[in-house]
């Protein structure tokens, strides 16, 4: 009897280091580290790698270098290189430079809203709608993120339904995925089962990504808890890097090598080399001065260190 039912047989998993991995960093990560970073994962057989973000660089400096992120990487086929922009400037300055797909990114929470993107919940749907509609009608793909799904850095607890409201309005504007956020790491397994519960009523589950951070130790619990429902997306990234600098306190996302052991051991296929996943987290932790998140980037290098690999 298998104990663990109901999974996917393959996920696709986008890789948000490049943008979410680095855009918190405080020291400038100089343009050609982020370029050979995209260049790595690609190598490691990464489908989808976000990145970079076209925001405003008062607010995340670490993305000023958007387009030349974009003019300098050597584009793989099969693989697509996703960029946050959140409004018309975005999408455009997107455009410019040469994107074939944007994220949008709103938020389950009122605060969170106000402190990441500077306008409410119901300001930032109506500012996306024509993002959408011209991201679309220039042939570019739209993905919508919802944040704060399992709780909010300034508000607590957060609504399942909540989290529904915005995701449907993301999918009716016409968003192929939504992307479910826990930002800030606190949600545990039963509570994100609830989340994807509500959201589903609205959203086709195979149109949902698993957008977990791991503040709390419970990001890998949680994938495979939705895992179980029939989500088969998950972002996640490199060496566990990242948080968002609006959710103060809230560490990186679940590692993407974790995500692939994991995986591995279930049988899922993800097309993803793990030991050329693991050697790219450890150079870009030497690269940016940081020890890796991923207890399995760091049992793999202890590894390759006693063999002499
Ligand atoms: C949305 C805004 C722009 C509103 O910010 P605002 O200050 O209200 O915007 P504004 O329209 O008044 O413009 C202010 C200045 O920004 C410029 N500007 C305006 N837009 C752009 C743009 N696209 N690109 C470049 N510059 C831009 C604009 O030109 C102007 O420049 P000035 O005239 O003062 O010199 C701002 O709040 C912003 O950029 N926020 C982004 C915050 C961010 O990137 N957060 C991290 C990503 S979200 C995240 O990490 C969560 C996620 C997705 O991973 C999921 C999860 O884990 O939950």
């Amino acid at each position: 009897m298998a104990l663990i039912s109901d999974l996917p047989s393959h996920v696709k998993i986008v890789e948000v280091g490049p943008r979410d991995g680095l855009q918190n960093e405080k020291a400038m990560v100089p343009t050609a580290t982020k370029v050979e970073l995209i260049h790595r994962l690609n190598d490691a057989g990464l489908s989808v790698i976000e990145a970079t973000a076209f925001v405003s660089p008062k607010w995340v400096p670490q993305m000023a270098d958007a387009p030349d992120v974009m003019a300098q990487i050597t584009r793989k086929l099969g693989v697509t290189y996703p960029v946050l922009a959140p409004n018309m400037k975005g999408l455009e300055a997107a455009i410019a430079a040469g994107a074939t797909e944007v994220a949008v990114f709103g938020a389950a929470s009122e605060s969170f809203s106000q402190k990441n993107i500077n306008c409410s919940i119901a300001e930032s749907l109506d500012r996306f709608r024509p993002v959408a509609d011209a991201a679309r009608d220039a042939g570019l793909a739209v993905r919508g993120y919802v944040s704060c799904v399992l709780g909010c850095p300034y508000e607590g607890d957060i609504a399942s339904e909540k989290v529904a409201e915005v995701a449907k309005a993301l999918y009716d504007m016409g968003c192929y995925e939504i992307s479910l956020g826990d930002t800030i790491g606190t949600g545990t397994p039963a509570k994100a089962q609830a989340m994807i519960a509500a959201v589903a009523k609205h959203v086709p589950t195979e149109k949902l990504a698993a957008h977990f951070h791991d503040t709390y130790g419970q990001a890998l619990a949680n994938l495979l808890a939705v895992l179980q429902m029939g989500v088969a997306v998950i972002d996640s990234s490199v060496a566990g890097l990242g948080g968002c600098p609006y959710a103060k306190g809230a560490s990186g996302n679940v590692a993407t090598e974790d995500v692939v052991y994991m995986l591995n051991g279930l049988g899922i296929k993800t097309g993803i080399d793990l030991e050329k996943l693991a050697e790219t987290g450890s150079w870009i932790c030497d690269q940016i001065g940081k020890s890796s998140a991923s207890k399995v980037n760091l049992a793999l290098a202890a590894k390759r260190s006693t063999t002499g690999d």
